[in-house]
């Protein structure tokens, strides 16, 4: 029978926020589990798998906390446009064409690129979303799955969209072996009218599920917010009762003082989205102040039509490098914090508990880069070259809940090249149709 039992030897591995944040070593995977990290060498038995590590760096597999999987069929369709006009104009047109299919095919592409880019989890908020969770099945992944609901429409619209949305939460929360779990996720308060956005709240305390929603992207949508309902979002939405539930908000890009202390005191984590920001021209949210104040702050990619990747490597760097350039301060969110918000907070801020780190009881979700490269060259400060010096294209083998899915750069899951072809087939179609 073969051992269902391996150890990394000889390796170097990122534990960002502990004594040691690059230790050299060994790790141990049992099953879904990492058993053991540490310097010492483990004893290893006949039949168990060894791997060489000595060419490689090991760190927690990447967890994009937002983003819209799909939207990579609509990768260069309307650039250099504001959120509204981009929506309105560009986005959603087209995706009121989409089918089943469509998504399946997206959702493919985006999830291969993601997994060979070094992200194991990932949020979706989205549509047709049972076709997500059976791309998610398949490849390997680990997801935060979620009907998005946009309540721009007649009442008896809205309801069957809210059954849909209650009716996938509750079906796949815990399914493909635990690496699927559920949140209820109303797109937006300017998209949901109150008495509708109501009705998620009440719906996460019936499943007992957490919160998502976007809030406070652009400065347009909250000044409408204070006009239309007397609020800015912060206020509204705890008015309506959101943060009652866990919840998570995608950009919170403007935020006064008063809004974080808000935020810290409900525990509402916030999914920053720095290349999607910056792209649509939203803003710069106010990292510093809320890591400060005390916020779960984690990173996300948002759909590909606004980033235009997905390459979760960009996004810390970009976190890293952006809110120095902004405040003057070289000191704000420095590498380690940088690779926690890609990480551990990620986990956290879309409540899995054992994900994020490499340490015993965790889940083995890992990735190891090729630091053989020239730029990673000299190994003077590893977590520094994860941060500021590396890319997706750096990474070579992917694990997630224990399986390798990325093998030497290559996806061992899904069908890259069939996947190349439907997607490019898809949006051809999306054009005629
Ligand atoms: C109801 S499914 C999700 C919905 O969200 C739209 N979307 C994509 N990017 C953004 C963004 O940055 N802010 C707000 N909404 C966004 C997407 O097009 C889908 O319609
Ligand atoms: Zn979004």
């Amino acid at each position: 029978m073969s051992s269902n039992k391996t150890v990394i030897v000889n390796g170097r591995f990122l534990v960002p926020g502990t004594e040691q944040p690059v230790l050299s070593g060994y790790m141990t995977i049992e099953n879904d589990l990492i058993t053991y990290i540490g310097e010492i060498e483990p004893v290893i038995e006949e039949g168990t798998q060894t791997i060489d590590g000595s060419r490689l760096l090991f760190m927690p597999g990447l967890v994009n906390t937002h983003g819209h999987t799909a939207m990579s069929l609509l990768r260069g369709y309307g650039d250099d446009m504001v959120l509204q006009n981009w929506l309105q104009e560009k986005m959603w047109p087209m995706e009121e064409k989409f089918t089943g299919d469509d998504v399946y095919w997206g959702t493919s592409l985006s999830v291969l690129e993601m997994l060979k880019g070094g992200t194991t989890t990932f949020l979706d908020m989205y549509d047709h979303m049972d076709r997500v969770a059976e791309v998610t099945e398949l490849s390997g992944i680990r997801a935060v799955l979620m009907r998005g609901v946009i309540g721009l429409c007649p009442e008896d619209v809205q309801n069957h969209k809210l059954a849909e949305a209650v009716a996938f939460a509750r079906n796949w929360h815990g399914k493909a072996d635990g690496r699927i779990t559920t949140m209820i996720s109303p797109h937006a308060p300017y998209t949901c009218p109150p008495e509708f956005f109501v009705k998620f709240v009440q719906a996460a305390h019936d499943l007992d599920l957490p919160m998502h929603t976007h809030m406070s992207e652009t400065r347009r949508e909250v000044e409408q917010n204070a006009e239309d309902y007397g609020l800015r979002p912060v206020a509204h939405l705890e008015k309506l009762g959101m943060f009652t539930r866990p919840s998570l908000v995608a950009h919170g890009v403007h935020l006064t003082d008063e809004e974080i202390e808000i935020l810290a005191r409900y525990n509402v984590g916030v999914s920053h989205n720095p290349g999607s920001n910056l792209k649509l021209a939203s803003g710069v949210a106010r990292v510093p102040e809320l890591l400060r104040a005390g916020v779960t702050v984690s990173l996300g990619t948002d759909g590909a039509a606004s980033n235009n990747n997905l390459d979760m490597f960009e996004e810390m760097r970009l976190a890293a490098l952006i809110h120095k350039g902004v405040s003057g301060d070289p000191t704000a969110v420095p590498a380690p914090e940088a690779l926690l918000m890609a990480t551990e907070y990620g986990a956290q801020s879309i409540f899995l508990d054992r994900v994020g780190r490499l340490a015993p009881g965790m889940k083995a979700d890992f990735i190891a880069l090729d630091i053989d490269q020239p730029h990673f060259l000299p190994h003077t400060d590893l977590l520094s070259h994860a941060v500021y010096s590396a890319s997706a294209k750096d990474v070579a083998h992917v694990w997630v809940d224990g399986k390798q899915v990325v093998k030497h750069g290559q996806c061992l899951t899904l069908d890259e090249e069939q996947i190349r072809r439907k997607a490019q087939e898809t949006f051809e179609g999306l054009l005629k149709r």
